[in-house]
């Protein structure tokens, strides 16, 4: 039997990640500090255009980038969820289960907030979605989100340690079944039921 493919991408020191890594901390840290950097405002909006303008110089043509991204080691990198080169995934952390279920943790601060000192509802189903997707990468049988219904039983706390869930339930031709959980301290607070489709195969493939 093949083992099921890799869902998380290794991590390294010293490269794109750390720079995501400070990406996040300067969007945090305008989240936190509000009005209190108003003073301040021309100067940091000067410097951090100047950080922008030199990585933009570095930017290949978009085209070239969109092509190499998509490699397989690349796409577990720069996802919106648990990529470390890409400074708008929180990033969750992700660990692959021995039953080929998929688990991962993330704290969430400021910059995630939806009521007050809880989690942005749309926050808990990108969440979600990605997990149940890499669920399925797991499983070896995947697709496009088609359906994805939500439960919010009990608002999700920020600067708490949440521990999200997703595993393959069914498959029925395209049509594949994933379900999945957001929990903290131990408490469901967000159980998802998606219907994923996997695409029709190419003409000649
Ligand atoms: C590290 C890498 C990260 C990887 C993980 C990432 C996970 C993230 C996943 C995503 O976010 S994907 C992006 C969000 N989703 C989309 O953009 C999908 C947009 N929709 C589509 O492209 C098409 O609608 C779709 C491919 C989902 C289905 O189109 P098809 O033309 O292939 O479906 P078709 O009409 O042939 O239907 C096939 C079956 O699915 C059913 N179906 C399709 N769409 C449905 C739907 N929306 N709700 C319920 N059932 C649906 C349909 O009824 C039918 O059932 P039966 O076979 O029983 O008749």
């Amino acid at each position: 039997m093949n083992p099921s493919p890799a869902v998380t991408a290794p991590v390294q020191q010293g490269g794109v990640q750390d720079v995501a890594a400070a990406a996040r901390r300067v969007v945090d840290a305008i989240v936190r500090a509000g009005d209190a950097i108003a003073a301040q405002s021309g100067d940091l909006a000067t410097a951090l255009h100047g950080v922008a303008d030199r990585i933009d110089l570095a930017a290949p043509p978009l085209a070239e980038r969109m092509t190499t991204m998509w490699l397989p080691v690349d796409s577990r990198l720069h996802n919106p969820v648990n990529g470390l080169e890409n400074p708008l995934a929180p990033p969750l952390e992700i660990t692959e289960g021995a039953d080929g279920d998929v688990a991962g943790s993330v704290t969430l601060g400021l910059p995630y907030q939806g009521p007050p000192g809880h989690v942005h509802g749309g926050i808990s189903a990108l969440l979600l979605d990605h997990v149940l997707g890499l669920a399925n990468i797991r499983a070896g049988n995947s697709g496009m989100t088609a359906r994805l219904a939500l439960t919010y039983h009990r608002p999700l706390p920020l600067f708490e340690e949440l521990s999200v869930t997703g595993r393959q339930a069914s498959v029925d031709g395209r049509k594949i079944h994933a379900t999945g959980t957001i929990s903290a301290d131990g408490h469901v607070a967000v159980s998802a039921e998606g219907l994923f489709v996997r695409p029709r195969a190419e003409p000649g493939r």
